[in-house]
Formats: structure tokens, C-alpha cells, sequence
């Protein structure tokens, strides 16, 4: 199951993208016997001021077709990381062949998008900025395959 992370904005060099790329790295390392990756970034940017319906534009185009789209949202779903690890291995099982994830920019990602989602995850009920959003589902994904694997790295 190939997994893309769709997001509004560009992420330069720095330290949470040191994060990202070594937390993506280890859970293409540990997913690949367990059919989970690669994950790929795909980041859309609006430079025309057009706010969450240009961004929404941008980002279907970014999200494969027949996707199975998980937005990112604080009004979602909260989950503990072995629940999450279901999901995506329940998800894997049902033959989802591209699962997407979606995370907005500034103002959040446009209402009618939201609505076609097929999950909407959260990561409480804060909102947080978008950039550490990118770095906590990254070691989420990590976690959730690292569970599934069977590794020590999640000990709770
Ligand atoms: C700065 S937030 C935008 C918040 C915006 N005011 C709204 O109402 O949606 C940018 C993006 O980060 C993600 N995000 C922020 N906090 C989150 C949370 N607690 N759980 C899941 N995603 C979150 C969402 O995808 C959101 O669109």
C-alpha cells in the first residue's frame, strides 16, 4: 500500500525536515515486508492568494486517483498508535492500493474536502501549525509499522 502525504506548503531545510525524512526512511525500512510504503511527499503551494478552495484544487490533483484519503483534522478521530496500527493494516487488507493523507494549510483544509474523506484523524483537540503536524504523522506512521512489525520501539 503506497501512502502519500499531501500537504499545503513547502518545507524547507531544517530540523523538522531532518525529522520527516529519517522517520519516513525507517518506516519504508521496517513497512517493506509488511506491504506498508513507500510513503511519498507531495506538497502544493498556492501563490495566488486563493486560500482553502486554490488549495483544495491543488491538492486533488495531488491525491491518486481511487485513493483512500485521510484527512488530518482536530475535529476528527483521536486514536491511541496500536489502534492507528490497525487501521492502516486494516486498510492494507482490504486491498486499499493508495492511501493518502491530507494536511491543510493556515486556514485548514476546504470543507467539501474534508467531506469526501474517508477518515478524518486527530491529534486532539489543539490545533497545531501544519509543519509539526508533518512531523507527528511521519513518526506515526513509523510507530503504527514498527507495532505491526513487532519492534520494541512502541513500549507503552
Ligand atoms: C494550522 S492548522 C489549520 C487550522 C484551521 N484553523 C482549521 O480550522 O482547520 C493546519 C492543518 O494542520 C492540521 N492539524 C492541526 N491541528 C491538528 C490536530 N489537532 N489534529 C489533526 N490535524 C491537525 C490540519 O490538517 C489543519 O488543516
Amino acid at each position: 500500500m503506497r501512502v502519500h502525504l499531501c500537504v499545503v506548503g513547502r518545507l524547507r531545510a531544517g530540523p523538522e525536515r531532518d525529522l520527516i525524512d529519517d522517520y519516513f526512511k525507517r518506516f519504508d525500512r521496517t513497512g517493506r515486508a509488511l506491504s506498508l510504503g513507500p510513503v511519498s511527499v507531495h506538497e502544493v503551494e498556492d501563490r495566488k492568494g486563493g486560500g482553502m478552495a486554490a488549495e483544495a484544487v491543488l491538492l486533488r490533483k495531488a491525491i491518486p486517483n481511487g485513493a483512500t484519503l485521510c484527512v488530518l483534522d482536530e475535529r476528527g478521530r483521536v486514536e491511541s498508535s496500536p489502534e492507528f496500527s490497525k487501521r492502516l493494516a486494516r486498510w492494507r487488507d482490504d486491498g486499499v492500493q493508495d492511501l493518502a493523507f491530507v494536511i491543510g494549510g493556515a486556514d485548514g483544509i476546504d470543507t467539501a474536502l474534508r467531506s469526501e474523506a474517508d477518515f478524518a484523524l486527530s491529534f486532539g483537540q489543539m490545533v497545531w501549525p501544519h509543519m509539526l503536524v508533518r512531523v507527528m504523522l511521519s513518526e506515526q506512521l513509523y510507530r503504527a509499522a514498527s507495532i505491526l512489525a513487532g519492534s520494541p520501539y512502541h513500549r507503552v
